[in-house]
C-alpha cells in the first residue's frame, strides 16, 4: 500500500464520509445553505489561506530535493494565488470587502487550525509538514470533485465547487501525494506515527472548520 493510502486509510477514509454528510456540504449542492454561514466560511477562509501560504514556505524550505522546494514554493506563491482570486471574487457577489476579513478576524477554529499547522510546518520534518499539509489539498480536491457532480443551484456556490472540482486543482494535488508516496519509502518508525498524527489532526480540523462555518461559532467570551 502506498504511503498516501496508508494514511487516508487510518487518518481520513471515516472522517470524509462525515465531511460528504455535513449538512454545509450538502447544503452547497442543494442550495440550502445560509449565505450568512457561507460568509463566515469564505471570511474564516480568507484568514486561513494567509496562514496556509506561510505554512507551505515553511514545507518548501524544509524539503529534502531542489524539485520539491520549487513544487511547494511555487504552490506558495501560484495555487494559493488562484484561491486567494476566488476568494475576492466571493467577497464581491456576497457584498463584501477584505476589510470585513480584518474586522471579522479569526475565529476559534480558524486560529487552532492556523496555529496547529504552523507549530508542525515550523519544528516538525519535512515528512511531517507534507502529512500535516496534506489533507489540505486532498480533502479540497474529493470534495470539489464529488460536488461537480452534483453541482449547486446557486451560482455564488456553483462558482466554488468548479475551482476545487477543475483538472488544475487535481494536477496540483497529484503532484503532493506523489512527493508523499516517496517520503513514505524514507520515513523511521517514530517519524512515521507523527505523520499519522498530523495528517489526522489536520483533517479533523477540515470537518471542524466547515462545522465552524455552518455554526457560525464565535469567541465564547471576550
Ligand atoms: C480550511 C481549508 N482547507 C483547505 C483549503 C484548500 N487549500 C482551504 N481553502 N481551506
Amino acid at each position: 500500500m502506498t504511503f498516501s493510502a496508508e494514511l487516508w486509510e487510518r487518518g481520513a477514509a471515516k472522517v470524509y464520509e462525515e465531511i460528504l454528510r455535513h449538512p454545509f456540504i450538502t447544503g452547497l449542492t442543494d442550495g440550502t445553505l445560509e449565505h450568512s454561514a457561507f460568509r463566515y466560511f469564505i471570511i474564516q477562509d480568507s484568514h486561513y489561506l494567509r496562514a496556509y501560504s506561510r505554512a507551505l514556505t515553511l514545507v518548501a524550505a524544509r524539503a529534502t530535493s531542489e524539485d520539491d522546494v520549487r513544487l511547494f514554493a511555487t504552490h506558495a506563491a501560484e495555487a494559493i494565488a488562484v484561491e486567494q482570486g476566488l476568494h475576492s471574487e466571493l467577497l464581491g457577489s456576497l457584498g463584501l470587502e477584505s476589510a470585513d476579513v480584518d474586522a471579522a478576524g479569526s475565529r476559534p477554529t480558524t486560529t487552532a487550525y492556523m496555529s496547529y499547522l504552523t507549530a508542525v510546518c515550523a519544528t516538525g520534518t519535512y515528512a511531517e509538514a507534507v502529512a500535516a499539509v496534506l489533507p489540505c489539498y486532498w480533502i479540497y480536491r474529493d470534495v470539489g470533485r464529488e460536488l461537480l457532480k452534483r453541482s449547486s443551484p446557486d451560482p455564488i456556490y456553483a462558482q466554488w465547487i468548479s475551482t476545487y472540482g477543475s483538472e488544475e486543482f487535481d494536477a496540483v494535488v497529484e503532484s503532493v501525494l506523489a512527493v508523499t508516496d516517496r517520503l513514505g519509502d524514507e520515513v523511521g518508525p517514530g517519524e512515521r506515527e507523527r505523520c499519522h498524527r498530523h495528517f489526522s489532526t489536520t483533517t479533523r480540523y477540515e470537518w471542524m472548520f466547515w462545522d465552524a462555518a455552518y455554526r457560525e461559532l464565535d469567541w465564547p467570551v471576550g
